[in-house]
């Protein structure tokens, strides 16, 4: 697997629910043509596969609960494995969620170059994700299940930005400003990576 890859940057997009990831990471496949792989878009197929391994998986996600690190991290390194040949670049968003995923992650497949942490207030992510529930169709986009996202967020998540920091590799991203000034930073942290 190292092998395969070896050549290509891996990028984590780390940030709160309904901070950007999404947005910013479909601005940088229009720009640099990296491969985006989101963890939530790879569960979601699968539940909309109707298999019974996406029963169980919406039943988590619906909670805003994590699903177990293994079966997201198979689904992650599969579709990478399946890209290796065409891609220069992989953006893994949504992914690690926590900070024992980012150490399985490396052993498993290999170091990030760069870790974009999408930042935006708590009251901002909220106003966000009501905003998108009102099209998104997605279970999880409620007012009861954003706040559960959001405390987990905060327990689990924000751990990983500390943990890559110490290794110099984190790029603090003010996702407060409109979305095209918010890329204007991301290409900056994209750009130093050449
Ligand atoms: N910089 C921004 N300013 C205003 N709205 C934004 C900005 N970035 C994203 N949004 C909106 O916020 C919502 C959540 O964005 P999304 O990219 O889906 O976040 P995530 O993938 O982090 O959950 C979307 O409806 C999106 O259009
Ligand atoms: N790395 C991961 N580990 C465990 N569960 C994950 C995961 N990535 C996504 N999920 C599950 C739990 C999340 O609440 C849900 C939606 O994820 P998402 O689409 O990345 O949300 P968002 O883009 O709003 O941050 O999917
Ligand atoms: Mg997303």
């Amino acid at each position: 697997m190292a092998d395969k890859i070896k050549n290509a940057k891996i990028v984590f997009v780390v940030g709160g629910p309904g901070s950007g990831k999404g947005t910013q990471c479909e601005k940088i496949v229009a720009k640099y043509g990296y491969t985006h792989l989101s963890s939530g878009d790879l569960l979601r197929a699968e539940v909309a596969s109707g298999s019974d391994r996406g029963k169980t998986l919406q039943a988590i996600m619906q909670k805003g609960e994590l699903v177990p690190l293994d079966t997201v991290l198979d689904m992650i390194k599969d579709a990478m494995i399946a890209k290796a040949d065409v891609s220069k670049g992989y953006l893994i968003d949504g992914y690690p969620r926590e900070v024992k995923q980012g150490e399985e992650f490396e052993k498993k497949i290999g170091a990030p170059a760069l870790l974009l942490y999408i930042d935006a207030k708590g009251e901002t992510m909220v106003k966000r994700l009501m905003k998108r529930g009102e099209t998104s169709g997605r279970a999880d986009d409620n007012e009861e299940t954003i706040k559960k996202r959001l405390d987990l967020y905060y327990k689990a998540t924000e751990p990983v930005i500390a943990f890559y920091e110490q290794r110099g590799i984190v790029r603090k991203i003010n996702s407060e400003l409109p979305v095209d000034e918010v890329f204007a930073i991301v290409e900056k942290a994209i750009d130093e990576l050449k």
